[in-house]
């Protein structure tokens, strides 16, 4: 932990930014031990157990799961049911989701779970939390889950944990979930009627995913916006492209940032009239066009994270246990398609930024079009200029790295299928889109890394060869990364710096702009 910021789960709506805190453990996570919270809860469960007794038929409590609803469950069984709904569902496949991303899973439910209307125990709410306190991490298989029974799949292997079964992460090792709860002195759960499909069937994964995501997709926004002032500064364009009464005419609240923050880098005053750059009217759309395209995602985000805190603070699963009113009400809040609909729009808006920046790079190292700057911007001079390709690669590779991630922006919400007997006849696939989007990320801030070197390069290169001296926060910029990146005199393989500057992009290093 790198503060003792805590975060208190007590049916409170939580930000993005908590459950990122909690997964990447710069804040604890906390179940509320207020009476008035824990009697909601226990009311719930309360109310469940006494309907049992009373005979009532509740789904998936009394009945069997999904399409076989019509099956009773004799009594003598109903205790046994919700540990046959992980044990079925023990299919998952594909690569196991990280420690950040387990972490911000098991966050996800418990804040579900905390809105007190899915009739679960106390001890339930206790074991997740203790879970993530001493951060138990169930091993979850990314793939297998459509989205719209909720992430039953991958869920099962949290439910299994909770229970002692199966595998979990645990102090650097993985081990029997049994071995991690003893080790902690604590006892496996035993699953209450309702218990497994309040665990399984919810959008907690899809949802921990789209909170990664967007916290990413901020921060490759303003990025994008400050490699792109680089780049008018390198390529010598016109920063007036940027003008603030220009920009007062667009009334996208978010393009108008991105033009304000590359209108701060560049020192741009408004009330000065341009200065630079008359004798080329007109840059290329890759930098005139920048806001309107970096702007996109920008405006948008808003609405996304509107769309991820509604579905974090939501009780997402069915059926739903009103212990207040004493209702069982079933629905199909598990299905996650406001998810899908935000992970396949933002993995669409960065992969255009990526794409854009792309534009941008293949401008830059192009004798073409980057106003005298040498070719591939290559440091080499004199005879040795000849044998020298500087970032020839280096651009070859952003191509490569944008084309997948354009690929990668196939929605997925509209390869929805009917599945399990018709009961899932339509699904979100919101699960789907979420990693493709946290997939996009990735590729765009690997091209956001080579940005920065082919930035530094181009700056450095610029201000040798015109006498130009960039305003303050371009000055600071570059400086840092001429700290971090040395000059590319001699061809030489740049992947070491190309992961360095990818950790502290996913560090989020640069405060940028208008960033807390
Ligand atoms: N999500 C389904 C329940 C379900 C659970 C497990 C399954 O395997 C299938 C369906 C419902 O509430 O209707």
């Amino acid at each position: 932990m790198t503060d003792s910021r805590s975060i208190t789960f007590d049916g409170r709506a939580l930000t993005i930014e908590d459950v990122c805190a909690v997964a990447s453990r710069d804040a604890r996570a906390e179940l509320s031990r207020d009476p008035t919270f824990l009697a909601r809860i226990r009311r719930g469960s309360d109310f469940l157990e006494r309907l049992l007794r009373e005979d009532g038929v509740v789904y998936g409590v009394t009945t069997g799961y999904g399409d076989s609803c019509t099956v009773v469950i004799p009594p003598e069984f109903v205790a046994e049911l919700p540990h046959h709904l992980f044990a079925y569902h023990g299919v998952g496949l594909g690569r196991m989701l990280d420690a950040e991303e387990t972490r911000a899973v098991l966050a996800a439910r418990l804040q579900s779970l905390a809105q007190g209307v899915s009739g679960v125990s106390v001890e339930l709410l206790d074991q997740l939390a203790a879970f993530i306190e001493h951060d138990v991490l169930p091993r979850i298989p990314a793939e297998g889950s459509v989205g719209a029974s909720g992430d039953l799949t991958p869920l099962s292997y949290v439910a299994a944990a909770l229970c002692g079964e199966r595998e979990v992460l645990f102090r650097g090792r993985v081990q029997p979930a049994a071995e991690a709860l003893a080790a902690l002195g604590r006892a496996p759960l035993r699953l209450r009627p309702k218990e497994g499909l309040a665990i399984m069937n919810g959008t907690a994964v899809m949802t921990a995913l789209a909170c990664l995501a967007y916290e990413r997709a901020e921060y490759v926004s303003r990025l994008a916006s400050r490699i792109t002032a680089c780049n008018v500064l390198a390529s010598a364009g016109n920063a007036h492209h940027f003008d603030e009464a220009l920009f007062a005419v667009k009334p996208h609240a978010g393009q108008q940032r991105v033009a304000a923050r590359i209108r701060a880098d560049l020192a741009i005053e408004s009330d000065k009239p341009a200065a630079r750059n008359e004798q080329r009217l007109q840059d290329r759309y890759s930098l005139r066009c920048a806001p309107h395209v970096v702007g996109v995602l920008e405006d948008a985000l808003p609405f996304f994270r509107q769309l991820i805190e509604n579905e974090l603070n939501s009780a997402n699963d069915n059926p739903i246990i009103d212990g207040e009113r004493e209702q069982v009400l079933h629905g199909g809040h598990f299905y996650g398609g406001h998810i899908a609909f935000a992970m396949d729009s933002l993995k669409n808006a960065v992969a255009n930024v990526a794409d854009l920046l792309d534009r941008q790079l293949a401008l830059l190292v192009d004798t073409r079009y980057n106003h005298g700057l040498p070719a591939n911007l290559s440091g080499a001079t004199g005879p040795r200029a000849a044998i020298n390709h500087g970032l020839k690669a280096l651009q070859i590779s952003v191509s490569a790295w944008t084309a997948e991630a354009l690929k990668q922006t196939m929605p997925a919400s509209v390869f929805s299928r009917s599945t399990e007997c018709h009961n899932q006849d339509k699904v979100s696939m919101g699960t789907i889109a979420a990693r493709d989007c946290l997939r996009v990320l990735e590729l765009t801030e690997q091209v956001c890394a080579a940005m920065l070197v082919a930035a530094r390069q181009g700056v450095a290169l610029r201000c040798a060869q015109d006498d130009v001296v960039p305003g303050a926060a371009l000055q600071a910029f570059q400086a840092d990364l001429e700290r971090r990146v040395a000059f590319v005199a001699e061809d030489r393989a740049l992947d070491t710096d190309l992961i360095a500057l990818l950790t502290a992009i996913r560090a989020r290093e640069w405060t940028l702009h208008d960033h807390a």
